[in-house]
């Protein structure tokens, strides 16, 4: 008989159990809600003064059998908790606190992040099908998997090449299925995305166009990975919340790339900000790329700054290739030829710092 009444009682309870949790879903639920108000407004989370008058009130109404003080003590832990989900709300998607584990973005299933570097090669634009079947077979040879390419550029003058569109991507993903690699070519224009994801399996945000916030917002609307380059004068809190951008709109697929800085210093294209690296990294959970190219500009040092790159952590470079570079339509200085590109390459192999050539590959 007693048993029964135990079991009774404790039945009892697990109703009340229930309503108690569906009832603390309900306050989170709210607790969220003023949360988004607080972040629009910019108002801090904690509010002592709040949290008084609540629990005032709540001792003012204690029936018992709990004394106050419990009933401050739970309260005060239910009100820590939301002050916890607020808190939780505020941090970045990509943020490094949202994850501990690194992203992998998968392209075509060749894998960025997670621990083999990627070299990511191509020429600086697409120009002609000879160029174009030259480098598929410079890539294939070199083991390549994803391949660079660009339609669409950005030039600083309006009289030089500006790219051949939508036949260069077509160009790209013909060479792309004929030799078997995914590619990645830069979108300027939001208007542009829907048809490139037609032709290509990684869409790059170029530089110029890092704080181009309707491009970020078309390319985080799709499914597709992205490359987005740092800008040129940007901050690296810039570049991570134009990550935000992309993650904001369900596009995590998200590959940061560091290219180099402006400053004073003339000896190299760009500044290469090396540190950006490993606090991109510790920042974000989201792979990063380094674009040796455009950071030196200078193919004399191409090799040790990739060393470098790979070195602090970068889970890849991205180098222009072009097979005459003396007579390319962009970029003609600092793109390198086969030769360099192969002893490049070999270079990065003999030191370990990327696979090894497979027999398939060969
Ligand atoms: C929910 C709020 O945020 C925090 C959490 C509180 C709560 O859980 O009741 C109260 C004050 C704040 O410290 C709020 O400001 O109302």
């Amino acid at each position: 008989m007693a048993e029964d009444r135990l079991k009774d009682l404790r039945s009892e309870l697990d109703v009340i159990n229930l309503e108690l949790l569906q009832l603390l879903s309900k306050r989170a639920d709210v607790v969220q809600r003023i949360g988004q108000l607080k972040q629009a407004r910019g108002v801090a989370i904690f509010d002592p003064e709040r949290e008084k008058q609540q629990l005032d009130r709540l001792v003012q109404e204690n029936p018992g059998p709990f004394p106050d003080s419990t009933i401050r003590h739970l309260f005060k832990q239910i009100f820590q908790a939301s002050q916890g989900l607020q808190e939780e709300q505020r941090k970045l998607l990509v943020s490094r606190q949202r994850s501990h584990e690194d992203t992998v973005v998968t392209v075509r299933g060749i894998k960025i992040g997670g621990g083999v570097p990627i070299i990511v090669g191509g020429p600086c634009s697409v120009e002609t099908d000879d160029q174009m079947e030259k480098i598929g077979q410079e890539m294939q040879a070199q083991g390549i998997q994803l391949v660079r390419g660009g339609a669409f550029k950005p030039r600083t003058s309006p009289y030089d090449f500006q790219g051949l569109g939508e036949k260069g991507l077509r160009m790209l993903r013909d060479t792309a299925q004929k030799y078997g690699f995914a590619t990645v070519s830069e979108i300027v224009n939001p208007a542009d995305v829907e048809m490139a994801i037609q032709y290509v399996d990684m869409i790059q945000v170029g530089a110029r166009n890092m704080q181009n916030f309707e491009l970020l917002k078309a390319v985080g609307n799709t499914r597709v990975p992205v490359l987005l380059k740092r800008g040129l004068s940007a901050t690296i809190e810039e570049l991570i919340y134009a990550a935000e951008y992309i993650a904001a709109r369900g596009n995590e697929r998200i590959v940061l790339c560091e290219r180099g800085i402006r400053t004073y210093e003339k000896a190299t294209r760009n500044t290469l900000d090396i540190s950006a690296v490993p606090i991109l990294k510790q920042e974000t959970h989201l792979p990063v790329l380094v674009d040796v190219t455009h950071s030196t500009g200078r193919k004399d040092i191409m090799l040790p700054v990739a060393k470098a790159a790979l070195a602090v952590g970068a889970d890849g470079v991205m180098v222009e290739v072009h097979p005459e570079p003396q007579v390319a339509l962009s970029d003609a200085k600092q793109q390198m030829n086969f030769a360099e590109f192969e002893a490049f390459m070999e270079a990065l192999r003999s030191a370990g710092m990327i696979p090894a050539l497979t027999n398939s590959l060969r």
